[in-house]
């Protein structure tokens, strides 16, 4: 059951052998997963609110909007590879966490991202082959909402039917669509079509899947925390309930490290606090920012810096918080003609509530899709390479950076008619922080992504640029694109006076690249995992947290390197397979 209050639980139970901390999206999976076998008793903590009635999160078009009243509404630290400036850091704040919020985009990483943790970790368990069976569980192939003949959009050989989460193509024409793959045909090379980019091989230009069924969002909570799952009389969340610390309990027998199992909790930053005990284990899930932030107001952390902060170290863990890696985002626009693009959705409020009606009473219309119809995955040259040493891709078959092509501007532009091409950096080399600001647990921490701190990352961004124009110079744009793509994006304001200007330098690219990114909301890598003998990392690859017993992170702070996609998948794959070595450990 589903409870908002702390009476309510006790009037339930107060025994559980798994205390979850974070309803979000490896939590839920680990809720689901865990509570299959009847007489395993789970309780999930989450600091946000129910995901039911919460409508703007099902339209899926609306996830390029801002909703405060579920997000952490974080803010970034100065951050000087942006010219100095702090950037709004989203996380979900609502049961599902960030899979709440998030852009829906399902893109599975490249085999070598897998590869790469198998190697780092030491546990083959981790290769790309061995992970099919998780992407399994957690896939279910969904018709689109329109119900459109898909053949030659993707590949059915390697989707499941049978998972938890819903999988799907975009469920409503855009009027670019076509241009976009014609573009394929005539440009060819890095451009090439790509039948399916969640094979272990993404390069080239595909359709995009997304995490959506019939035209509303997919979350780990629609899915894992259905109605179905939360009737189990042995699963309770309780939700409205942020866990300030993890507090040490008396050693259980054989135990020879400090043992973590006692979960401090408390429904408002003045109310009481109070404690829970896990029999056998606490799973911390609170995602990358909230995981770290937990783990050093435990006194689970460098002991130096803890100390100087007032907290008790438990045990010296000084990568917790280190490592941390997102990726780079800017989004890019260009004048089209003709109004055939998604602009008026956001400026016009009549269309909106006429297209909302449409979405609620027949699962149709543009809302019923994120904001991107198709992805290019891409490699930068040998020659650029070179000047970096070591490739920080993890393999070959690893892009470096990403574009997202959009039928309109999601930065809301007040007038006009656009294609969008965001570009990501998804190999990056910039890491950054997440520190405490206070002990106080209901202050927001110290948040730095540190974006293109790493010149390569910038380099990277720049390309992607480039790539761009490169697209948008096929001769299918040429009556639609207006203007110059090789400069229009550089100055809004002379996008609308539709000017010819010289190719920009390369500072000129970079003074924009750096005034305009901002972030993914791809964080990861927190509480990194690596190998049991490694001097750095967090946790080893069962997820159990170095040098206490009875606390493992799953979350998406657990990534040592980011993977080369959008994160939820790999999230979903991580906490797959943490559900089953727990269950197998303890033979449930
Ligand atoms: C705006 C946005 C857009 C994104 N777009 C995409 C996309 O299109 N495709 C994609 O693949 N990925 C996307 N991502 C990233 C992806 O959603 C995340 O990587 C993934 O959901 C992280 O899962 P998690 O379990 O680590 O954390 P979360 O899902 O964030 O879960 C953490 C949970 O813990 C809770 N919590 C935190 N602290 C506490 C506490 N002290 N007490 C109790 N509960 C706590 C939170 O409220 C939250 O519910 C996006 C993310 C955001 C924010």
């Amino acid at each position: 059951a589903i409870y908002d209050r702390v009476d309510q639980l006790r009037n339930a139970t107060t025994k559980f052998d798994f205390v979850i901390i974070g309803g979000g999206t490896a939590g839920s999976v680990l809720a689901n997963r865990l509570t299959e076998s009847a007489s395993v008793l789970v309780l999930v903590l989450e600091a946000g609110g129910s995901n039911i009635g919460a409508i703007p999160t099902q339209i899926p078009f609306f996830c390029t909007l801002s909703h405060p009243q579920y997000d952490w509404n974080y803010t970034t630290t100065p951050q000087e590879g942006l010219s100095g400036r702090e950037i709004p850091y989203t996380r979900g704040f609502i049961l599902g966490g960030s899979s709440s919020v998030n852009g829906m985009f399902y893109t599975r990483g490249s085999a070598d991202d897998y590869d790469r943790l198998a190697n780092v970790t030491g546990d083959p368990g981790w290769s790309w082959e061995n992970v099919q069976i998780y992407f399994r569980r957690n896939e279910k192939w969904t018709p689109p909402a329109d119900h459109h003949n898909t053949t030659g959009q993707y590949d059915p050989s390697i989707h499941s039917l049978d998972g938890i989460n819903s999988v799907s193509l975009a469920g409503f024409p855009q009027s670019i669509n076509e241009n976009i793959i014609r573009t394929a045909i005539e440009l060819g090379g890095i451009f090439q079509y790509n039948l399916d980019m969640n094979s272990g091989k993404p390069l080239g230009l595909g359709w995009l899947q997304t995490t959506i069924d019939g035209g509303n969002r997919s979350s780990a909570a629609t899915s894992y925390l259905g109605p179905e799952f939360t009737r189990r009389p042995n699963l309770h969340v309780l939700i409205d309930t942020r866990v300030t610390r993890i507090l040490q309990n008396r050693p259980s027998p054989g135990d020879r490290l400090p043992r973590l199992n006692v979960v401090e909790f408390a429904q408002n930053p003045d109310g009481p606090r109070y404690q829970v005990t896990a029999s056998r284990e606490v799973l911390l899930s609170a995602g990358a920012i909230g995981t770290p932030q937990i783990l050093l107001n435990s006194g689970i952390g460098n002991s130096s810096y803890l100390s100087s902060l007032g907290i008790t170290p438990i045990v010296n863990l000084p990568s917790v918080g280190q490592n941390f890696t997102d990726h780079p985002r800017l989004v890019n626009n260009w004048p089209v003609s003709g109004n055939r693009t998604f602009d008026d959705i956001y400026r016009n409020s009549n269309l909106s509530t006429f297209l909302q009606n449409v979405w609620s009473q027949d699962g149709k219309g543009p809302l019923v899709d994120t904001f991107v119809s198709h992805l290019l995955f891409a490699r930068l040259n040998a020659s650029i390479l070179g000047q970096f040493g070591e490739d920080p891709a993890a393999g070959v078959r690893s892009a470096h950076y990403e574009l997202g092509f959009s039928n309109g501007d999601i930065s809301v532009a007040p007038t006009g008619h656009f294609i969008g091409i965001t570009t990501r950096v998804v190999s990056p080399l910039s890491r950054g922080t997440v520190l405490l600001n206070s002990t106080n647990p209901f202050a927001a921490p110290l948040i730095s992504p540190n974006l293109l701190s790493n010149e390569f990352d910038l380099l990277a961004m720049r390309e992607a640029l480039k790539t761009s124009v490169k697209f948008l110079a096929a001769p299918v744009w040429k009556e639609y694109v207006l203007g110059n793509p090789d400069t229009v994006f550089l100055q809004p304001e002379m996008i609308a006076a539709k000017l010819g200007f010289k190719a920009p330098q390369d500072e000129q690219l970079d003074a924009y690249i750096r005034n305009n990114t901002g972030t993914s909301a791809h964080a990861v890598g927190t509480a990194a995992m690596t190998g049991q003998n490694s001097s750095f990392g967090v946790v080893n690859s069962d997820f159990k947290v170095k040098g206490v017993e009875g606390l493992r992170v799953v979350d998406a702070s657990i990534f040592p390197f980011i993977p080369s996609a959008h994160t939820q998948a790999p999230v979903y794959v991580i906490a797959e397979r943490a559900a089953d070595m727990i269950k197998s450990f303890w033979g449930d």
